[in-house]
């Protein structure tokens, strides 16, 4: 196969795969686009690969052996078309996962992206890949997700690559777009001697080539995946969900991987809100990860009974144990604050989405991360899900950015698009706490502080500089006329609340929060109803826009739930973070005492 690079200084790209054995169920798929945006939100590219659900392929062929065996031997070619619906399904379900995290993603399926095949129709090999729709797919969409196993053949129309052959559709499109990454997620952690299943005591490889991986890898890798890796001199990395550490298999010699116990952290979750509910079902999908300290809410007699979990109002017990990690989702600025600083300085790790608590009190919170040697990481605050903060963290140093412009309220986006539709203020409103956008006090999105907050943040992560949210001028929306939003449409007009920071060649900040109309073809005009978007303009004059829900329980409890999981394998897997140092830059909003 021959590399045909992505266009030059694109971000890079990264292929996953998703097997049958990592996608058993359902819920599965919020799993695997966790895994998805995890990379996102480096600032990679991803193409995701999926297989069918876990049985579903067997039940297809079974039922086409029924159908049309039965004494007789079935049509292959028509076997293959049954065969493949699973992973064309899967695809869809993947987009579905993403889409609700709010990552931008396109389904393609074969036929859409020219990835062709040739030979048997049911053990095909890839032979063709339309780079040009891969790379306009992917110009305007964080993620391509892509059936596995299926492809395009001129003869027989569909048909499938073997089983195990998404590994082979992953590692083709990886070989075929240059990826700088192809990483092969199983429900083991690596290729291990021996099937781990049967004798518990086999030894992982942290290395191995590609002959002796063909040897040892037997019914976890496909063979002509591994065949195709070394024809293209691609390394693969066979991982876990969630994982830091993978085998690599590549042309060295084998090594083994030390043992390493995975270490399951106490987490203290105070508050189970709109965000928290969402972060308290990621921890629970990952037990073998994490165990939960009684979850702090108002009114732990009106929680209906959650398997294993309990609720309490008593800080002191929510806090009990001395917990490895402490995620506040309370709202509030001034008492959340002091619990977090408390717990830093004590020892325990902090991820929060609190940009109030955050802006007003951000020395004294990295002081006590220095007290405690703990890390505070906060990627929710801003942009929800839009991973905003790590793209100032990667574009930081020589040439970083001068000007941030973004809608970066995600309920006063909603609001004016709302307005824009003709409806009540009011009942806006109303749907936009309903939908679990707003602050608990919405004068906080309405009057423009939230923005503020986020700006101030915004500042400390781009300039280094502190500036005071009270004193950051801002509009409210109240003061806009619902008539004239409405009819600013027609003039091809669109009312937006836009946050600015500007560092000048004096080192002075200007910031402001405003609400003006643009024209409909402004890059910030796009962004609907909860979406945020912001424009970063470097030094160097380059210019970078980014998108995402910024608001909503899903979004922002993926970027609390992937700062709770770098967290944990920046403690469980000390050898991660080497292999970090290689890769483009971890969340930024995890500060390291
Ligand atoms: N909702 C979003 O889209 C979003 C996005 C990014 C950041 N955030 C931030 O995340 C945090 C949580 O937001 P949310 O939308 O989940 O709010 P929420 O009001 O839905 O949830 C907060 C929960 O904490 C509980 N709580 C507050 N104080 C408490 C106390 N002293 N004892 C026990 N329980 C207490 C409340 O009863 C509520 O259930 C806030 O800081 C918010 O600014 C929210
Ligand atoms: N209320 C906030 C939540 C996300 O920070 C918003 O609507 O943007």
């Amino acid at each position: 196969m021959k590399p045909q690079s992505m266009k030059s200084g694109a971000p890079p790209l990264c292929v996953l795969k998703f097997g049958s054995s990592v996608l058993q169920c359902d819920a599965d798929y919020d799993a695997a686009a966790q895994e998805v945006f995890r990379h996102v939100r480096r600032g990679e590219k991803v193409i995701a690969v999926v297989s069918a659900l876990a049985g579903e392929t067997d039940a297809l062929l079974a039922q086409g052996e029924l159908v049309g065996g039965n004494g007789a031997t079935p049509h292959a070619a028509m076997m293959a078309r049954l065969a493949r619906v699973g992973e064309l399904r899967s695809a869809a379900l993947m987009g579905l996962a993403l889409g609700r995290v709010g990552v931008r993603t396109a389904v393609l399926d074969p036929h859409e992206i020219g990835l062709e095949a040739e030979g048997d129709p049911l053990d095909a090999n890839l032979c063709g890949l339309d780079n040009a729709a891969v790379a306009e797919a992917l110009s305007c969409h964080e993620v391509l997700a892509v059936p596995g196993f299926t492809a395009v053949h001129a003869r027989f129309g569909a048909v499938t690559l073997g089983r195990g052959g998404t590994d082979l559709t992953a590692v083709f499109f990886a070989a075929r777009c240059g990826a700088a990454r192809v990483r092969l997620i199983k429900d083991v952690d690596g290729v291990y001697a021996e099937d781990p299943a049967e004798n518990p005591q086999a030894e992982r490889y942290a290395e191995l080539d590609y002959d002796a991986a063909a040897d040892v890898s037997a019914g976890l890798i496909q063979p002509k995946a591994i065949a195709a890796a070394k024809a293209a001199n691609l390394v693969i990395e066979i991982a876990a969900m969630g994982a830091g550490e993978a085998t690599r298999i590549c042309a060295a010699p084998a090594r083994k991987a030390p043992a390493r116990p995975v270490r399951r952290l106490r987490v203290a979750l105070l508050g189970c809100g709109a965000v928290g509910a969402g972060v308290l079902a990621h921890l629970r999908s990952r037990p073998d990860l994490f165990e939960l300290n009684p979850v702090l809410v108002r009114r732990p007699e009106a929680r209906a009974h959650q398997d294993g979990v309990r609720f309490t109002d008593e800080l002191g017990l929510a806090l009990s144990g001395k917990p490895d990690l402490v995620v506040e989702l309370l709202g509030g600025a001034d008492h959340p604050a002091e619990i977090m600083a408390r717990a830093l300085s004590g020892g325990a790790h902090v991820v929060t989405a609190n940009k109030a608590a955050l802006a007003r009190h951000y020395d004294a919170l990295h002081a006590a991360t220095r007290e405690g040697a703990a890390r505070l990481a906060f990627s929710a605050a801003v942009g929800g899900g839009t991973p905003i903060l790590e793209a100032l963290e990667q574009r930081g140093g020589h040439n970083g950015p001068v000007r941030i412009e973004g809608v970066m309220n995600g309920t006063a986006n909603f609001l004016l698009d709302r307005l824009a539709a003709g409806d009540a203020f009011d009942d806006a409103v109303k749907e936009a706490q309903r939908l679990g956008f707003a602050e608990a006090d919405p004068a906080a999105d309405v009057d423009g502080h939230d923005a503020a907050d986020k700006l101030s943040l915004l500042i400390r992560a781009a300039f280094g500089k502190a500036v005071d949210p009270a004193g950051i001028p801002k509009d409210s929306l109240a003061q806009a006329d619902p008539a004239a939003v409405k009819a600013a449409r027609a003039d091809g007009l669109v009312f937006k609340q836009i946050g600015v920071c500007e560092l000048s060649a004096d080192g002075q900040v200007k910031a402001e929060v405003r609400v003006r109309a643009v024209p409909a073809q402004h890059p910030l005009a796009g962004a609907r109803n909860e979406e945020n978007r912001f424009i970063l303009t470097c030094a160097d004059h380059s210019v970078q826009t980014l998108c995402g829900k910024g608001a909503g329980r899903w979004p922002t409890a993926a970027a609390v739930f992937a700062d709770i999981m770098d967290i944990h394998r920046g403690l469980s897997e000390p050898e991660k973070m080497e292999f970090a140092a290689s890769e483009p830059s971890r969340a930024p909003a995890l500060l390291r005492a």
